[in-house]
């Protein structure tokens, strides 16, 4: 029997290419531990099964990458940002990881570290898709949180949950130091993002998301229509002709299927509701790259088998996996 074919982007030149980056990082937030995961996740074998049951060529450089010659030792507050110039330079490395591999045509697979690591990650490939294909790309952020703080409006001043701010220069900032490198082939528009699974947003954010139209599916969404209907919506909002990054916060799983992440909020999806979601995504034939983050092994230790195994089926979801 022959293997069934894992359906390649029609955007990328390489699509059974797969850049994989290791990110151990865990300065966007406070809790030890998120740096572990990507070793944990492919010690369990991902990599293994995207290549053998997936066929997948990977390209890895078999490190595990922690940033620490990129973490000054001063690194005062700024803006109420905690560790700002310690994620920024991480995350400017993590860019140029990201968009050599994609600038080839090859997907971007990105294991973190928290979820500050999407500045880098979507930066490098929105610079990417835009000197390939000279458009734009549109981000799928599958989350219990909006992650679209502006600092001074941030209620933990932890940059995790500011990513999209920064990303969409809702948040701007001029320092070289502080994401001043991020320039305007490395943004993304607000009309281009589409949440699902948010049920964890703040006041601030809940504003930002109505002034500026952003398209949000919440678990209340979910509940109403289906996750059928809804992904169906999040996919009609982007258009068939748009290059998708996906980025996935483990946290949109409902703590029973996901317990080991450092900010769990109960109500979530399913595993099933998200491998969902990752087979939909695929299905379009438009995904380019992927994050998984906010695998955190060391919090629910009696759960961090079933979150890491939770996090290999979304990314296998996400990478053509199928059902049958
Ligand atoms: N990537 C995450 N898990 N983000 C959680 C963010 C929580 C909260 N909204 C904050 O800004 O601090
Ligand atoms: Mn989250
Ligand atoms: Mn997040």
């Amino acid at each position: 029997m022959t293997l069934p074919p894992t359906i390649a982007s029609r955007f990328l030149s390489h699509p059974n290419h797969l850049g994989v980056v290791a990110v151990g990082f865990n300065g966007g937030q406070c809790k030890k531990g998120v740096e572990a995961a990507p070793m944990a996740l492919i010690e369990s074998g991902l990599l293994t099964q995207l290549r053998e049951d997936l066929d997948y060529d990977i390209h890895h450089d078999n490190i595990i990458h922690y940033y620490e010659q990129d973490i000054p030792a001063e690194d005062p507050d700024h803006r109420g940002m905690k560790k700002p110039r310690a994620v920024s330079a991480a995350t400017e490395r993590i860019s140029s990881q990201v968009y050599n591999y994609a600038k080839d045509g090859k997907f971007v697979l990105t294991l973190g570290g928290d979820h500050s690591i999407a500045i880098g990650t979507i930066s490098g490939t929105s610079k990417a898709i835009r000197e390939r294909l000279g458009r734009e790309m549109a981000v799928i952020w599958v989350d219990a949180h909006a992650d679209i703080n502006v600092p001074e409006m941030s209620p933990s001043g932890n940059i995790h949950g500011m990513p999209m701010a920064f990303l969409t220069r809702l948040a701007r900032e001029d320092r070289p130091d502080i994401f001043g490198w991020l320039k305007d082939e490395h943004i993304v528009s607000t009309r281009k993002l589409v949440y699902i699974g948010l049920r964890d947003v703040d006041r601030g954010e809940k504003k930002l998301l109505r002034e500026h139209g952003i398209k949000a599916f919440s678990m209340h969404d979910i509940d109403r229509h289906g996750i059928g209907r809804v992904v169906e919506m999040a996919l009609a909002h982007i258009g068939n002709d748009t290059p998708i990054h996906l980025s996935f916060d483990v946290d949109a799983l409902d703590p029973q299927w996901a317990p080991s992440t450092g900010t769990p909020v109960r109500g979530g999806l399913t595993l099933r509701e998200g491998d969902f979601i990752c087979e939909c995504v695929h299905e379009t034939g438009n995904l380019v790259a992927m994050d998984l983050v906010e695998v955190n092994p060391s919090l629910e230790a009696v759960g961090a088998a079933e979150t890491i195994r939770a996090g290999c089926s979304l990314v296998r979801s996400a990478l053509g996996d199928t059902l049958l």
